[in-house]
């Protein structure tokens, strides 16, 4: 098996309009409360996938799910054809993953954690140097590239999971709130190399809550509120007649806000 991929373009083996990601019949509780209440999903390969909902929706807890990281009380979930509870080291070699609060090893280099990482990953060491060398450098975190990681910003943190989740060449990519904390010039690196990846046929599956950058990045989405999915396909379709995707967003959560209404009005100006 070629847990490496191909080349330092990403090599997708999933088929074009085969399901990436498919889920069915997924649930999760902690205590009374139902975190993901009986999801399914089919998320096609090839796509910049955005999950959308409000929070609490239970978007992180079914990406940790879909990733082998929680075990869901029942369920399947299928990654690139391949069973995610079955088979949990086969498609972990698949997928690259950036978790919400991704903790690094803080005492090394961001080059050694990149080293490390490939390493890991069976990579042989001359071409985790060479994917190392333009990652760091795509991203523009060569000058840095020395530096130990618990000096690192918030931003060159999330680039620097990034690379670490790309560097074995995924075939699907799964960013928990991958521009969360991070600057628009870093926004737009990580941005820049995510489309690049997708256009190599690659899938990116990413939660957020900025509706503007989902509408801008993804051209499918799957809606999320109290741990159902109440919308999912291509973006167009989810948008329906909305004039945007944070319209139609408020729409399908029902969401009306919370006015302050006659509270806090000790706030703000003389009492
Ligand atoms: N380990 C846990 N123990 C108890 N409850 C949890 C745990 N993880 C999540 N929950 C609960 O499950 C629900 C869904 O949480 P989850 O983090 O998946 O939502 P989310 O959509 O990712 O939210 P956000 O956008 O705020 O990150 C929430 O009500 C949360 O409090």
């Amino acid at each position: 098996m070629d847990t490496a991929g191909g080349g330092s373009a990403a090599a997708p083996a999933t088929p074009p309009g085969a399901a990436a990601v498919r889920v069915r019949g997924l649930w999760k509780r902690f205590g009374e409360q139902i975190a993901v209440h009986g999801v399914d999903l089919d998320l096609p390969a090839g796509r910049f996938v955005g999950l959308v909902g409000p929070n609490g929706a239970g978007k992180t807890t079914t990406l940790s799910m879909i990733t082998g990281l929680l075990r869901p009380d029942e369920g399947t979930v299928e990654v690139v054809g391949r069973d995610v509870w079955r088979d949990p080291a086969d498609v972990k070699s698949r997928i690259g993953v950036l978790p919400e609060g991704l903790r690094l090893f803080e005492r090394l280099s961001g080059r050694e954690l990149l080293t490390f990482m490939g390493r890991l990953r069976g990579l042989p060491v001359a071409e985790v140097e060479r994917r190392a060398d333009e990652l760091l450098d795509v991203l523009d975190l060569s000058a840095a590239q020395h530096k130990l990681v618990i000096d690192y910003s918030t931003g060159m943190r999330k680039k620097t999971g990034l690379a670490t989740a790309l560097l074995h060449n995924p075939e699907v990519l799964f960013l928990d709130e991958p521009f969360e904390g991070v600057d628009p010039v870093s926004a737009q690196t990580i941005r820049g190399v995510l489309e690049r990846y997708t256009a190599s046929g690659a899938t990116v599956v990413f939660s957020s809550h900025v509706m503007e950058l989902v509408e801008s990045l993804c051209d499918w989405v799957a809606v999320m509120a109290a741990g159902r999915v109440r919308a999912h396909g291509p973006l167009a379709e989810v948008r329906g007649g909305a004039e945007s995707l944070q319209e139609a967003f408020l729409r399908l959560v029902g969401a009306q806000g919370n006015p302050a209404g006659p509270r806090l009005e000790w706030l703000g100006g003389t009492a």
